[in-house]
This record gives structure tokens, C-alpha cells and sequence, in this order.
């Protein structure tokens, strides 16, 4: 089929690369110059594992461009993939997804087109962007006769770090329309990714991965509630880690051992129970957010959802406190914080713990340093204000620090060889923000291991 993805983001890109490598005829793209630039040159403007490889082997169907007229026509289904960031009350800012929709509507020509959101909209948006395309498409003096269009959701469930891995063998395939004949097209789209019919030799299943993968076909409000549904019980199933994780320390209990005595219940399940500084990430705060923006709407509190929000942000300022509890004064000191990205293999640092627990110190006057394997060129870029406190060698963190946290679990910080380290330090304090060291190693090497929960 031929396909047009606008956006070439973490979603929009691991769309189009994972679809061109299963055969598509694939035009991306995306008013940012630069990005395509790179993109046609063959490099990828973001971090994330194996993109590189499958950029490369679907390169013969895949083309990238800052022209709707280039992409749009003749496509059989385009997809949008562009942000929707939170705009200063929480609900989602759409303004980026109307641009795309209107630009859209300027080249559409074929028989039938689907226009696919796959950006995470709010409940109603599929309605939104059939009007607008509706509209912008009428104003339109050069109307192609015969042409036809309708609208489909199609929300996306990848995380960094995991996207083609997550895009070539997802859980499920939720697609939602109010046309029948838009899900017929992407029952058709994924058949590949449903049936497994495809062979990558970069990239296999795992041990967990499903042979036929599910698909969801609805109608558009119940995919589009579906997104952040999910997203939201995956807030919460951490907040809740993070909370009981609170009362362990309280009552003398391990969180690790109570996480995995809960999580081998298969009706809980043991993924999502990892307790730590919290999530962070361009996802589940602004969607959670959006959730409950959407329910405003509706007259309707959603206080589960709220306190999710509660508990994680409760979560960095507990990092925080750790210090300040053992070190006392927090003035003068100077801490380093291991990891700026949100989580290890991504380069993203929206809404990232470290930013916020960074913030905090500064705020209580301790001298902050952070050091990151993958990030360290973009925190640079995207806080200024900040970037004085990055330190680009290991070295230089540690060196007469008076704690060190591990914000980013990066597997780089795991097989350190913490012991050449521990001696640069004007006390060893180490805290462990996501409950993935050895203690008893950490104490015997010399350090004082303190850890977010008991
Ligand atoms: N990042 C994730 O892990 C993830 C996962 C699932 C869903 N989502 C959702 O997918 C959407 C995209 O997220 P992302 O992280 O890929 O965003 P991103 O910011 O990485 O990428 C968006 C891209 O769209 C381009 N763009 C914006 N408006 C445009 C327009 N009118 N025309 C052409 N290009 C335009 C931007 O230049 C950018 O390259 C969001 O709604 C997000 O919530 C993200
Ligand atoms: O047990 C856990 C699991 C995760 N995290 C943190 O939670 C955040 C989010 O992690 P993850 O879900 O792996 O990353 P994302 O790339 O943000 O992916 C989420 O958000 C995406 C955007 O909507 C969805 O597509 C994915 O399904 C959803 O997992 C990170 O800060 C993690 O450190 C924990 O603290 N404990």
C-alpha cells in the first residue's frame, strides 16, 4: 500500500521506517528542514536502538520530505504523528494536529485516503480533525473529482527505547473508526504485524511475544479512550509500587520483595511494579493529565488518576529528602545526579525526575552536577539554564561529591566500576532511585547505600 506519515518523531518515524520495512511504499513528512535532511541522508535525528539498522534495510521503500504535495497524493492511508503537548491547563495542545489535518486536506487526491490519527488525542479529536479536513478540503479550488476520504484512530502503544521491537510485535493492534471501509484498509495495513508473516533479521521476538497479535477494531471513541486508559493504569500500577514502597520503609519492609510477592499474581503481574524517583517521559504525565481534562468536560473527577499524578511528583521530592535526612544541611553540598534522560536508551527528556530533582536541590542550595551516557548534547540544547551543572566525565561527578543518586538506571551505571569511584567522593552516600543495585556489594565497596524505599 502506499502510505504518508506526518511527524517523523519517535512515533511517526518508527511508523514509517517499521511499514516501509514490511513492504509499504512510505512518504514521510515533516516541516522541520533539518530533520528531513538527516532522515534522507540516512542518519536518525533521535536515539533509539536499531533505528539505524531498519532505516537502512527499508530504505528502498522510503522516502522523507517537508512536502504535502509529495506525500499526500496517492496515498492510501496517512498517518499523523505530530505532538500534542500539554497546553497550560492540561488538556492537550492541538495545534500542531490541526496544521497537519489542514495541510493534509490541501493534497488530497486519491479514491480513498484514510487519515489516521496516531498521535494521542483527546476523546472526539477523529470528529475534529473529519471536520477540519471536511472544511479546509471544500475551500479548495482544485477539488479532485472522485476523491474520497474518512478518518480512523489508530493509537500507538511503543516505548522509547523499545519502538521497532514494540511496532513489529505489539500486544495489540487497536484501530477505531466510525467507516467500516477505514478498517478494513488497516486490517489490511497490518497484516503482516498481525499474522507475524514477516522475517527481520536485526530484530527478533521474545521469549514473551505473541504469534498472532491481537487487533482491536472499534469505533473511534472507544480507540481514542483506549490510549489513555492505558497509559493511565500504567501510571497508576507505578504510583502504587511507589506508595506501598513509602509505608515499607515506614513498617521495616522490602519493597523489592513485596513488589515480586504481589506481581507473581498473574491477575496483578510483575511489569509496571518497579519502584524508584517515578516516571517521567512525554506520556504519562501529559496523558494523565489529558484524561483528566477530558473528564472536566464531562463534569466528572477522576481522583485515581489524580492521585497517581500526586504520588509521582511526591516521589522526586522524596529523593530529595533522603539527602537532605542523612546529609542534613543541603546548603554548600554537592550532589550527582547518574542519568538526565526520563528513562536508559532514549535521548527524551521531557518531564525526566532528573530535571525536577536537579531543580529541587538548586532550589535548597546544594551544587548539583549531572552526567548522562546518551542526553548529555541535548540537555545542553534544551535547558541552557541547567546546562552549567552537566558534567561530561564520570570523573568529574564524583569527584568531592557529597552524594551521588542513580536517577537513570542506563546499563552503562549498573557495570561501573563503582570502586574506583567511591574513593573520590567527600562522602560515599549513594542513593539508589531505582531500587536496581546490589546493596550489600555497594555497602562492602564503602558506600552508604540508601535507597528510595525500605
Ligand atoms: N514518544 C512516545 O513514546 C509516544 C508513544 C505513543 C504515543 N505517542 C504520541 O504520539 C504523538 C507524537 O509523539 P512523538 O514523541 O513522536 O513527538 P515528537 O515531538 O518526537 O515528533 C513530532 C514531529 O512532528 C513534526 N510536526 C509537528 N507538526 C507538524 C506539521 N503540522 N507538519 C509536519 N510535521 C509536523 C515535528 O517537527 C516533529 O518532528 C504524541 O501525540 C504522543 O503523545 C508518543
Ligand atoms: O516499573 C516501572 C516502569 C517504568 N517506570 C518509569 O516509567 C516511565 C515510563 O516508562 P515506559 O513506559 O517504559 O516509557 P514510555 O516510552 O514513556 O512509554 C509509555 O508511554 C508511551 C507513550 O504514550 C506508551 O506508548 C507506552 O506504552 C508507555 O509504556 C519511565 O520514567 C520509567 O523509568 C517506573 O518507574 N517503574
Amino acid at each position: 500500500m502506499r502510505v504518508c506519515v506526518v511527524g517523523t518523531g519517535y512515533v511517526g518515524l518508527t511508523t514509517g521506517v517499521s511499514l516501509a520495512f514490511l513492504g509499504h511504499q512510505v512518504t514521510c513528512v515533516d516541516w522541520d528542514q533539518n530533520k528531513v535532511d538527516m532522515l534522507a541522508g540516512g542518519h536518525c535525528p533521535i536515539y533509539e536502538p536499531g533505528m539505524d539498522e531498519l532505516l537502512a534495510e527499508a530504505a528502498g521503500n522510503l522516502t522523507f520530505t517537508t512536502s504535502y504535495a509529495e506525500a499526500v497524493p496517492g496515498a492510501d492511508v496517512v498517518f499523523v504523528a505530530v505532538q500534542t503537548p500539554s497546553a497550560a491547563d492540561g488538556s492537550p495542545d492541538l495545534r500542531y494536529l490541526r496544521a497537519a489535518a489542514e495541510s493534509v486536506a490541501q493534497s488530497l487526491d486519491h479514491t480513498f485516503t484514510v487519515v489516521v490519527n496516531k498521535s494521542t488525542v483527546p476523546i472526539g479529536s477523529g470528529n475534529w480533525v473529519d471536520a477540519i479536513l471536511r472544511d479546509s478540503f471544500a475551500q479548495r479550488t482544485d477539488r479532485p473529482a472522485g476523491c474520497e476520504f474518512a478518518v480512523a484512530s489508530n493509537p500507538e502503544f511503543l516505548r522509547e527505547g523499545n519502538a521497532i521491537h514494540d511496532t513489529l510485535f505489539p500486544d495489540r493492534i487497536v484501530i477505531g473508526s466510525d467507516n467500516p471501509r477505514s478498517l478494513e484498509v488497516l486490517n489490511q495495513l497490518y497484516r503482516p504485524i498481525i499474522n507475524q508473516t514477516f522475517t527481520a533479521p536485526s530484530f527478533s521476538p521474545r521469549p514473551d511475544d505473541i504469534a498472532a497479535v491481537p487487533l482491536v477494531s472499534t469505533d473511534l471513541a472507544s480507540a481514542e479512550l483506549i490510549k489513555y486508559a492505558a497509559n493511565a493504569f500504567l501510571a497508576l500500577k507505578i504510583s502504587y509500587v511507589n506508595e506501598i514502597g513509602q509505608l515499607a520503609s515506614k513498617v521495616g519492609a522490602d519493597i523489592t520483595e513485596v513488589a515480586r510477592g504481589i506481581g507473581l499474581d498473574q491477575r496483578i503481574g510483575s511489569r509496571f511494579l518497579q519502584p524508584g524517583v517515578g516516571w517521567g517521559g512525554s506520556c504519562f504525565g501529559k496523558d494523565t493529565a489529558a484524561l483528566i481534562a477530558t473528564a472536566g468536560e464531562y463534569n466528572y473527577d477522576m481522583p485515581i488518576v489524580q492521585a497517581a499524578r500526586d504520588v509521582n511528583q511526591r516521589q522526586r521530592a522524596i529523593a530529595v529528602e533522603r539527602l537532605q535526612d542523612e546529609l542534613r544541611i543541603l546548603k554548600g553540598r554537592k550532589i550527582g545526579l547518574l542519568g538526565i534522560a526520563f528513562k536508559p536508551n532514549t535521548d527524551d527528556l521531557r518531564d525526566s525526575p532528573a530535571l525536577d530533582i536537579a531543580q529541587l536541590l538548586l532550589a535548597r542550595g546544594a551544587r548539583v552536577k549531572l552526567h548522562d551516557p546518551v542526553a548529555a548534547d541535548r540537555f545542553q540544547r534544551e535547558h541552557p539554564d541547567l546546562a552549567p551543572c552537566l558534567s561530561e566525565t564520570l570523573d568529574g561527578l564524583f569527584d568531592d561529591c557529597d552524594a551521588v543518586v542513580l536517577v537513570t538506571e542506563w546499563a552503562q551505571y549498573l557495570e561501573l566500576d563503582w570502586s574506583k569511584f567511591v574513593g573520590l567522593m567527600r562522602t560515599p552516600i549513594l542513593l539508589d532511585g531505582r531500587h536496581v543495585l546490589d546493596a550489600d556489594r555497594m555497602a562492602r565497596l564503602g558506600y552508604k547505600y540508601l535507597a528510595i524505599a525500605g
